[in-house]
């Protein structure tokens, strides 16, 4: 069998390397050839999943000529960081099916995962696996259910039955618009509801957020083209559900400090701080509250108490 390849080696690729790994071949590069050397040495990464041991199937590598012997090749870099990877490495890359993990929207462009990889690599066939799955979930062996997007049903057909795993269960969407959207704008509303948590406003301010969080999400991916059912799936409504409520959450960690008004380590991976400006700021023409206080408070231009009287003075509507 061919390996997977799996280019990042943070907490998602790992986790990912490792579950595919328990059933075959997996090659996991990292850009860092001591931390590809560290971990083939340890069979561990503790830098970015403590914990977790690398089966003897998972292939730690520093040299990314070592992908060219896999089949399909998982993205597991972070959305803001995607263009420039497929950029440096578009000759290794052509002609392996890629598989985008990463969840959010391209600050410069408004872009998601596929747009962009349609853009660096045209003609590539490209999917999505995006879904409500911490890293060490999946690599504890827990079960997780995620979403594999794919415009071409037949190559998402064959990719769901060569990535799913005995704990990875994958099901399949065409819909790769609302699933890259799901999972984008779920970390979003996941900041502000860490902020309610933060300031102590109480789990029922942060049940009306999640509630009003993915009517905002819905109301800019139908507009945008998107399946209601598809936001009613793993990509939108289950990741928002997981994210919302976990301190297993990047995002929902970067709310808490927001609403206590605490400090954030700027090095940890957080995509819904980039993806809720680059969505604010793009002309759709779809009203999001939500949204534009988390850029508000991200920015230092609202505090807490402003953005909770900014929302609670909206005019009255139906729901
Ligand atoms: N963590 C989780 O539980 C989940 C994460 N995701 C998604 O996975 C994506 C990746 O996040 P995650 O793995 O958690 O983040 P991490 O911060 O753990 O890892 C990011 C990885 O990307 C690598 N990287 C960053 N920039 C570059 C670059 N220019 N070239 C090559 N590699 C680069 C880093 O390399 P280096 O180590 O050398 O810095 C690191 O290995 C995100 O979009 C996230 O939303 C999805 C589901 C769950
Ligand atoms: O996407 C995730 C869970 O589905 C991981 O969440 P964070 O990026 O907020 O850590």
């Amino acid at each position: 069998m061919t390996p997977v390849g799996v280019l990042g080696a943070g907490a998602f690729g790992t986790a990912l390397a490792i579950s595919m790994a328990r059933q075959g071949p997996v090659t996991l590069w990292a850009r860092d050839a001591g931390h590809a050397r560290d971990m083939a040495r340890t069979r561990e990464n503790p830098a970015r999943l403590p914990g977790a041991r690398l089966p003897d199937a998972l292939t730690p590598a520093a040299d990314i000529a070592a992908l060219a012997g896999c089949g399909p090749i998982l993205l597991a870099v972070p959305m803001q960081r995607l263009r420039q990877v497929l950029a440096d490495h578009r000759d290794r890359l052509a002609g392996h099916p890629l598989v985008a993990c990463c969840k959010g929207i391209e600050l410069q462009t408004g872009l998601g995962p596929l747009a962009v990889i349609a853009q660096v690599l045209p003609g590539a066939t490209a999917a999505l696996l995006t879904g409500p799955s911490f890293a060490a979930d999946i690599a504890r062996g827990l079960p997780t259910a995620l979403t594999l997007a794919c415009a071409d049903a037949d190559a998402g057909r064959a990719l769901q039955a060569r990535l799913s795993t005995a704990n990875l269960r994958l099901y399949r969407s065409t819909d790769t618009l609302g699933a890259e959207l799901g999972g984008a704008l779920k970390n979003v509303i996941a900041i502000a509801c860490g902020a309610v948590i933060g300031a102590g406003l109480g789990d029922s301010a942060r049940a009306a957020l999640m509630t009003r969080g993915y009517a905002e999400m819905q109301r800019l991916a139908l507009a945008r083209g998107a399946r209601p059912e598809t936001l009613a799936g793993l990509s939108g409504f289950g990741d928002l559900a997981l994210t919302c409520t976990s301190e297993l959450s990047r995002n929902y960690r970067l709310g808490l400090a927001l609403g206590r008004g605490e400090g954030f380590d700027p090095a940890i991976t957080v995509e819904g701080a980039a993806t809720a400006r680059a969505v604010a700021g793009a002309d759709h023409g779809v009203d999001l509250p939500i949204t534009d206080c988390v850029v508000g408070l991200l920015d230092g231009t609202l505090s807490m108490s402003g953005a909770t009287e900014t929302l609670l003075a909206r005019p009255l509507k139906e729901e």
